[in-house]
């Protein structure tokens, strides 16, 4: 049977973002036959040569300042020279993306937006999140699946006085959750169409 590597590429200076990306880790590792790997980044150096081997790469950073942060475009910066100029060894891969922030706007669209935009610049097939809006009908509660409505990747929600010990909420959880899952089924999907 065939095996996909999904990689979960972040940074997070606090921890919020951190328990987002151990979600969508561990959606990916729900789906038989793929093997999730978490790689926390802070600047310019990562685990290339673990990269290489993912058949995705889920990337995510916490809003900071309108966008993802700083630590986490210098990843993306790195990637000029140790992925684009050295062959545009990340193409076909899939790729998807999620982000946390203290507002539930917090421009969290603006992170996603470039973060597919990054993902496209080396040639990657973007996954987007799959789930329709949450909390936005009567019916509607925090507790939905989606509750902030993005469509281009998984997003979450942190109050900013609250520690990584329960924010963000578990709707936002399981909403990294699914974007795992997701990208994993894609993942096989496009591992067994190779074969
Ligand atoms: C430098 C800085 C800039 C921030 N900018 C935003 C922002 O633009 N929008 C927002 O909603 N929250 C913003 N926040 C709040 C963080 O996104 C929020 O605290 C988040 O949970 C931090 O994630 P982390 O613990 O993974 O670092 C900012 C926080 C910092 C430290």
């Amino acid at each position: 049977m065939s095996k996909a590597i999904v990689a979960v590429v972040y940074h997070s200076g606090y921890g919020h973002t951190a328990r987002q990306a151990e979600a969508v880790a561990n959606g990916a590792s729900r789906i038989e036959g793929v093997s999730a790997r978490l790689y926390p980044v802070s600047g310019a150096d990562a685990p290339w040569a673990e990269l290489e081997q993912a058949d995705a790469i889920i990337f995510g950073a916490p809003t900071y300042m309108g966008g993802p942060s700083a630590q986490f475009k210098a990843f993306q910066d790195a990637t000029s020279s140790t992925v684009f100029a050295a062959g545009g060894t990340w193409r076909n891969k899939l790729a998807a993306g999620f982000t946390n922030s203290a507002s539930r706007s917090g421009d969290k669209l603006a992170s996603l937006q470039q973060i597919a935009i990054f993902a496209a610049q080396h040639g990657m097939h973007w996954v987007s999140l799959g789930l329709p809006p949450g909390n936005n009908s009567s019916q509607g509660s925090e507790e939905d699946l989606n509750r902030l409505g993005f469509f281009l990747g998984a997003a979450a929600q942190s109050n900013a006085d609250q520690g990584p010990d329960v924010a963000p909420p578990l709707a936002d959880l399981r909403t990294a959750e699914h974007l795992g899952a997701r990208v994993a089924e894609t993942a096989l999907q496009f591992v067994r169409g190779r074969g």
